[in-house]
């Protein structure tokens, strides 16, 4: 029978939990127990990450509170409920953000947390292996040797299908044409410029590379290390009374399994570790008594630690899509994997006997990063900062201030990239009924730095109830919405009328080249969609600017609950999230 007592419990095997739990039992004498809510999926195959949104067994199909500032919208949010939490089911980019966003974790009043830490970790998970010659010179899949690890368990490597051929090398072009730059070294720490993204994806199988492939099967073996799936913690227990230090301590944790509770503890110096991701780490703390006491109060829960910050600081990323349809007979594309069944079945086996193909590859991953200054004109971007500022004075005071002047300084930063458009071939606008004979592109623009803080807070005190999310999104409604709708001007306006692109498209389907403010408004108003970053709901900050963790990862006024996943990151990146939640998991070992 399995122990009821472990050295360390890790709420979540998720991204996060599967990675802090195979460093943490690294040394034989510590026990430490993963309890997940999810099962073991096999999502591995590149080209189909995407399916998983909406299917229940495997999505915790979460969903925003109406969104009033964007047409009341309640917008999906997808996350992986599996082992490998929405890394097992995620787009697999493996990227770094710029290094002055992490070395703004330190400044915040964390040491320790900055790029050189995060770096190192990141490339202690990566074994990176380089394009061929040939996919580098023609699509640009091509980075810096040295600013990728080649010992770590995650394989990351590029895509390699890149149809229609022209596409790629013309949206490079375009993009140099406009004042972007090709960025040759974007995983060292400055992504201004136009790029591929590595990916997580096995070298040779082409296949998902993740913790559930790569270092769990080892660490399983482990007699120190148990992970159970199928097992979803409802609440911590915390010991009555206080500890000397005043503050309360877990006894251990309750969980469901086949529908029913169990308890299992923790040692007298173990920890309960939460990576239950950004949306429900916050909710265990709220649960178990331990947030904003008004909050808890409302639903009957005692406060055994009034912590305000749990729940709040939620930031998010967020896109708005333009696509287009191209020229005929530029090649075959991706896109028609979901339109042309034969294409889909030929496909398909050719990756299943060679390891070719569309679904040997992540459906995009061609990138450009850019500051407000590549598209924005100086009038109106001083319009728009003075906008902003104006609305950034309600802060003034709130535990908010600090952040946000640094959020302030990066606007004025052209080497940390505000808006990220990514383009893949494929149509992605819901009103277009596609041909399949014919040919689409999408450009997505990704607001990554987005002022508006949200929240996430508990519905009711039943444990397997959804959070009420709320990201808040176009918060700061007049200056986030004009960013939104020059970006989407950008895109419509000078990347699809930029020679060589221009010559490859015969369609903008919306919205229409040339479009006024107001219609552009409306349209960023009603496509707003999640961009699938969350973080901040348990922020490492100090306490007084809305913290929930310090910088050892311990919950304030807590003794032995920490936070390790996303929902720690302070400030939002301008990049996808997964590799540095790993090297923050390999990070958070170190301090635990
Ligand atoms: C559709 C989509 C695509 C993405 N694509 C990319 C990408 O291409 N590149 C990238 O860098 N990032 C991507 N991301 C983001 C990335 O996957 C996340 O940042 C990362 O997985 C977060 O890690 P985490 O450990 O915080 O949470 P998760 O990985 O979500 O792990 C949380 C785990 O906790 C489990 N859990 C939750 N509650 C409980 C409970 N009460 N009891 C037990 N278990 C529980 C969950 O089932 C889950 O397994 C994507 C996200 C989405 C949604």
């Amino acid at each position: 029978a399995t122990s009821t007592t472990f050295d360390h419990i890790i709420v979540g095997g998720g991204a996060a939990g599967l990675v802090l739990a195979e460093k943490l039992s690294r040394n034989s004498s510590v026990s430490v127990l993963v309890l997940e809510a999810g099962f073991t999926t096999d999502d591995v195959v590149p080209a189909l990450f995407s399916t998983f949104i909406g299917n229940p067994t495997i999505d915790w199909e979460f969903v925003t509170v109406p969104q009033p500032h964007v047409s009341n919208n309640v917008i999906s949010l997808p996350r992986g409920k599996a082992l490998g939490g929405t890394a097992a089911v995620n787009g697999m980019y493996f990227v770094r953000a710029a290094s002055k966003e992490y070395d703004a974790w330190e400044n915040l009043g964390n040491p320790g947390w900055n790029w050189k830490t995060v770096d190192a970790n990141i490339k202690a998970m990566e074994n990176f292996t380089p394009a061929s010659p040939s996919d580098a010179a023609t699509f640009h899949a091509t980075d810096i040797p040295q600013n990728h690890g080649t010992n770590g368990p995650i394989s990351v490597t590029y895509s390699n299908y890149w149809e229609p051929n022209p596409l790629i090398p013309a949206y490079f072009n375009t993009s140099n044409a406009l004042g972007i730059p090709t960025n040759t070294h974007a995983s060292g720490g400055s992504t201004f410029g136009v790029w591929q993204s590595p990916c997580a994806i096995d070298a040779k199988n082409r296949s998902r590379s993740y913790a559930v492939n790569t270092i769990l099967p080892a660490a399983e073996k482990r007699p120190n290390l148990v992970v159970m799936t199928g097992a979803q913690v409802t609440k911590i227990t915390l010991l009555p009374g206080t500890v000397s230090s005043g503050n309360v301590r877990a006894g251990g944790v309750q969980y469901l399994t086949n529908n029913a509770t169990q308890n299992v503890n923790v040692t007298a110096t173990g920890n309960v570790i939460l990576t239950a991701g950004t949306y429900q780490t916050p909710k265990l703390l709220e649960l178990s008594g331990i947030g904003n006491s008004a909050v808890l109060n409302k639903f009957g829960i005692t406060p055994r630690v009034d912590l305000p910050g749990v729940g709040e600081n939620l930031q998010d990323h967020f896109a708005t899509s333009v696509s287009f349809q191209l020229k005929d007979g530029l090649g075959p594309e991706v896109g028609q994997l979901t339109v042309n069944s034969t294409f889909f079945a030929e496909q398909f086996q050719l990756y299943l006997t060679k390891r070719e193909g569309p679904f040997a590859s992540v459906p995009g991953t061609t990138l450009a990063m850019i500051p407000f200054q590549t598209f924005i004109n100086a009038t109106r971007l001083t319009s728009l900062k003075a906008s902003l500022d104006k609305s950034l004075k309600a802060f003034k005071g709130t535990p908010f201030e600090e952040q946000f002047a640094t959020q302030r300084n990066f606007i004025e930063d052209p080497s940390v990239p505000q808006i990220e458009l990514v383009m893949l071939p494929l149509n992605q606008d819901a009103s277009v009924t596609v041909d399949p004979t014919k040919l689409y592109m999408t450009i997505a623009a990704v607001y990554m730095h987005p002022f508006a803080r949200g929240n996430v807070h508990i519905a009711s005190t039943d444990p397997l109830q959804n959070p009420l999310i709320d990201p808040n999104y176009l918060g700061i409604t007049e200056f986030e919405t004009g960013i939104m709708v020059e970006a989407v001007r950008f895109v419509t306006d000078k990347m699809a009328t930029t020679k060589p692109l221009s010559d490859l498209i015969v369609k903008t389907f919306n919205p229409a080249p040339g479009s006024s403010d107001a219609v552009l408004q409306k349209f960023v108003q009603s496509t707003l969609q999640s961009s699938w970053h969350p973080c901040g709901s348990a922020s490492m900050l100090p306490k007084a600017q809305g913290g929930v963790v310090d910088p050892n990862l311990k919950v304030y006024g807590t003794d032995n609950i920490r936070v390790a996943d996303a929902s720690m990151i302070p400030l939002e990146i301008g990049t996808h999230t997964m590799a540095t939640v790993y090297a923050n998991a390999l990070h958070a070992a170190d301090v635990i």
